[in-house]
């Protein structure tokens, strides 16, 4: 939790979704009160089949909705991908770049994290620009290197709190039930936010840092009390409602 920053709890419903888990999106939104809609921002970011219809229902409410991944490209012969306009055309605020998932399946680099970012904000999304070490270097004493190298290299010159998040994801942390201690997080936290406001100031200092890795009902709220967290990116708890919405429950 930092001062003066509305936190983000943002689902990644990554390769999952189909017609019929549109439910689940709707009990969310029917889940936050106003209360708590002033507390928190929350977001879908769903895949790119669904997320027109889920932006239509989203309206201007308590949720909103991004994508998974864009091309750094506004258009051309790139089959398969999606550029960050066509998601700010279906309805989406916000794309995630540089997931862990798609650097590991993908083979993107910082320098494809960067080109991205840059592209959604060409687009008027934010960039949610995700950082995060291996358990072989988190083992090796390296995962503070390893993250400032990640934002020196993902994060453009021009990032501002309005058009960025940082997603700090320990690889090991995702989908598998671990997660650092609540001292590692802040830790790596507070080494994040000195880079960050090395680098841009007072925008450095106001830009959200959400943590994610197996974040549950159950543990979010001892995460989200950590300094310089400002919400959570979350993927297997986002798909049910009970358990986003248990994770929200943590601002209220
Ligand atoms: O990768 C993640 C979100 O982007 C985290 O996934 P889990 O919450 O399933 O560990």
């Amino acid at each position: 939790m930092s001062a003066q920053i509305k936190p983000l709890v943002a689902g990644n419903w990554k390769m999952n979704g189909l017609k019929a888990n549109q439910s689940e999106f709707y009990k969310m939104i029917a889940g936050i009160s106003e209360d708590l809609a002033d507390q928190v921002d929350a977001m879908i970011c769903a895949p790119a089949t669904l997320l027109a219809t889920l932006a239509d229902k989203a309206g201007n409410g308590a949720m909103s909705v991004g994508g998974q991944d864009c091309h750094a490209a506004v258009s051309g012969a790139h089959t398969g991908d999606i550029s960050a306009e066509m998601l700010a055309d279906a309805g989406a605020r916000a794309v995630i770049v540089g997931h862990s998932e798609r650097r590991t399946d993908h083979g993107e680099g910082d320098e494809d994290v960067n080109a991205k970012a840059q592209a959604a904000w060409r687009a008027g999304l934010i960039a949610i620009i995700c950082v995060g070490e291996t358990e072989a270097e988190r083992k090796a004493g390296q995962a503070i290197d390893v993250v400032a190298r990640q934002l020196d290299g993902s994060v453009p010159d021009g990032a501002t709190a309005a058009n960025t998040v940082i997603a700090y994801e320990p690889v090991w942390a995702i989908g598998t039930g671990l997660t650092p201690t609540a001292g590692d997080v802040e830790e790596m936290h507070k080494a994040m936010r000195d880079n960050l406001e090395a680098r841009f100031a007072s925008e450095g200092a106001a830009m959200r840092l959400l943590y994610g890795g197996s974040v549950k009902p159950g543990n979010a709220r001892e995460l989200m009390a950590v300094a310089n967290v400002d919400g959570a990116l979350v993927g297997g708890a986002s798909l049910k409602a009970d358990d986003f919405l248990g994770i929200l429950d943590a601002y209220s």
